[in-house]
């Protein structure tokens, strides 16, 4: 290590002063103009992490669905996954360093993790859209090299792009092509084998208009369109020749707000998707003739998918097994569907995609999506080995089967949720299964709910057990919340600290909107008096 170079580049990189960052569930998120140091010091332990995995590391620049003013960075493990929670640790210790102790930190971060100085360090980076992702991606880039890592910068990648590269990378181009041609490629591919096996694929079937959130996504779908064209056409919208990024669009504000982003022409039953700013989410939606907005959440995409990888299974008469991974935030009818009519498993994690990955690798086949449209489903290693044999041996229908099983294998993103790749997914399971969006959104109801945010001065006073599902602190606030749900027919409420905001989540289910909205406003005031609220009292009404 080059102790002299590192404290030349890093007087470049100073701290602001008192701020403190968390590598939280999506890395670290803050405002763009404080974010120097932590991309030079991120670029730092991407080298040390490639060294100690002797693979490549990922370095990812964005905020995914935060205001274009901010912006963020997280890591990419060997196989294309989140970075391990141990080097969290790390990473938020050496972001908080004092610049004069900067050099001290890395060296007790080597020494703990026990990292061969003298092994060879590769890292690959991309970035979004944002103005400010350029200049923070070369503080990264800086970062990387002057501790001797190697560095490939792909430039502009959506997230999950980046995450598939790394993963490539590391199983020797097994997976894929680390390129973005080889991505599309891959992807289109099994696209277009898929869909070419649909009786039913109508002109209908065959439009879809994608809000891009202004974001990478578009630029990204834009590139990748040519490639899939003989199995769907894509309109887009907001690909941020104009408006703002996530501003009145993208999947984040069509979950939250379940109503359509600005900047889209939607004609009543129209098929319709928005991504987020970094395309690792998606959402699907509808108007009908009568103007109700219809939203198909990660929900209904997981029911969906789970669904037909179901009925293929059966098909191929081999035993498979299928999990489905959920968060709390799931809408109760959907984990009764799965359970009820797919008959499927389904379990329940901590929020955060990590906690949903690291499950769904138990299963054959790991079926994961969280509420707000991020998910992907994994195969193990066997299944998929089982299911290329079968798809060779076999004829008739099961081969058929077995076929479509290994070009849905290609078509998910394995390494991360995808909303490229999860759009085409379910562009083709439409395709094939003959549905409408209407069919596909009348597979259940959702339960009424609401989500609303509780303002708290310490929000780590509430502590959690049973993923998230109950409060073990502060004293008296479940049996509050147990107490108000027994008011209400078909109810379900849990609050949680956020990972990504300084706010307290509550989250609230019934038999109506009107009780829904009540619950959730009563279990925000029990929070607010018993978990320290600041500022102005939770109001009624929505
Ligand atoms: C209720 C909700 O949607 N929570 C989101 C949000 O986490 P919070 O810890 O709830 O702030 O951001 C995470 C990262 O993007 C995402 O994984 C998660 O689903
Ligand atoms: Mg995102």
């Amino acid at each position: 290590m080059d102790l002299d170079a590192l404290t030349k580049h890093a007087a470049f990189y100073a701290k602001p002063d008192g701020l403190i960052l968390q590598y939280g569930t999506a890395g670290f998120r803050t405002k763009a103009e404080h974010l120097d140091h932590v991309m030079f010091r991120m670029g730092l332990l991407a080298v040390l992490r490639s060294k100690q995995t002797k693979s490549t590391i990922g370095v990812m620049v964005t905020a995914s669905h935060n205001p274009e003013e901010d912006n963020g960075v997280k890591l990419v493990d060997p196989l294309g996954e989140m970075l391990a929670p141990s080097w969290e640790e790390h990473a938020t210790c050496l972001a908080n360093s004092e610049d004069q102790n900067l050099q001290s930190v890395l060296m007790d971060i080597s020494e703990k993790v026990a990292v061969n100085l003298h092994q060879d360090a590769f890292v690959v980076i991309g970035r979004d859209t944002r103005p400010s992702s350029e200049k923070l991606s070369q503080s990264v880039i800086d970062g990387v090299t002057v501790l001797g890592g190697q560095v490939h910068d792909y430039g502009l990648l959506t997230t999950p792009q980046l995450h598939y590269m790394v993963y490539c990378r590391n199983t020797s181009g097994q997976y894929g092509e680390a390129t973005t041609e080889g991505y599309y490629k891959k992807l289109s591919k099994a696209f277009v084998e898929l869909t070419g096996q649909a009786f039913c694929s109508g002109d209908d079937h065959r439009k879809l208009k994608v809000d891009c959130a202004n974001g990478i996504g578009a630029l990204k779908l834009g590139e990748m369109k040519p490639y899939f064209s003989q199995g769907l056409s894509v309109q887009l919208f907001n690909d941020g020749s104009g408006g703002k990024l996530n501003y009145y669009c993208g999947a984040d504000f069509v979950k939250t707000h379940q109503k359509p982003p600005q900047g889209i022409e939607m004609k009543s039953n129209e098929r319709c998707c928005s991504f987020d700013g970094d395309a690792d989410r998606i959402v699907y939606y509808y108007q009908d003739v009568d103007g109700h907005f219809h939203l198909l959440d990660g929900d209904k995409i997981a029911t969906l998918i789970s669904s037909f990888l179901k009925e293929l299974v059966l098909e191929i008469g081999e035993s498979l097994n299928i999990g489905v991974v959920q968060t709390a935030y799931a809408n109760g009818s959907s984990t009764r569907y799965l359970e009820e009519v797919v008959k499927v498993p389904v379990y329940c994690t901590k929020t955060g995609v990590k906690h949903l990955h690291h499950k769904a690798q138990e299963f054959d086949i790991g079926v994961y999506f969280e509420a707000n449209g991020h998910g992907t489903v994994l195969f193990s290693k066997a299944a998929e080995t089982k299911i290329k044999q079968l798809a060779k041996e076999l004829e008739d229908k099961k081969s058929k089967a077995a076929k479509m099983l290994e070009n849905v294998i290609d078509l998910f993103n394995q390494a991360t949720g995808d909303a490229i790749s999860d759009m085409l997914v379910i562009e083709a399971v439409l395709a094939l299964k003959g549905l409408t969006i209407q069919q596909w959104d009348a597979l259940y109801t959702d339960l009424p709910n609401r989500q609303l945010k509780v303002k708290v001065a310490d929000r780590q006073v509430i502590s959690t057990t049973d993923a998230e599902r109950q409060a073990v602190k502060p004293p008296g606030l479940q049996e509050a919340i147990n107490d108000l749900v027994k008011k209400y027919k078909l109810s379900r409420a849990f609050v949680r600290p956020s990972g990504t905001e300084d706010i307290v989540r509550v989250y609230a289910e019934a038999d109506s909107q009107e009780s829904a909205d009540s619950l959730a406003y009563e279990v925000s005031l029990a929070v607010f008096h018993l978990a320290g609220g600041v500022g102005e009292r939770p109001q009624s009404g929505f």
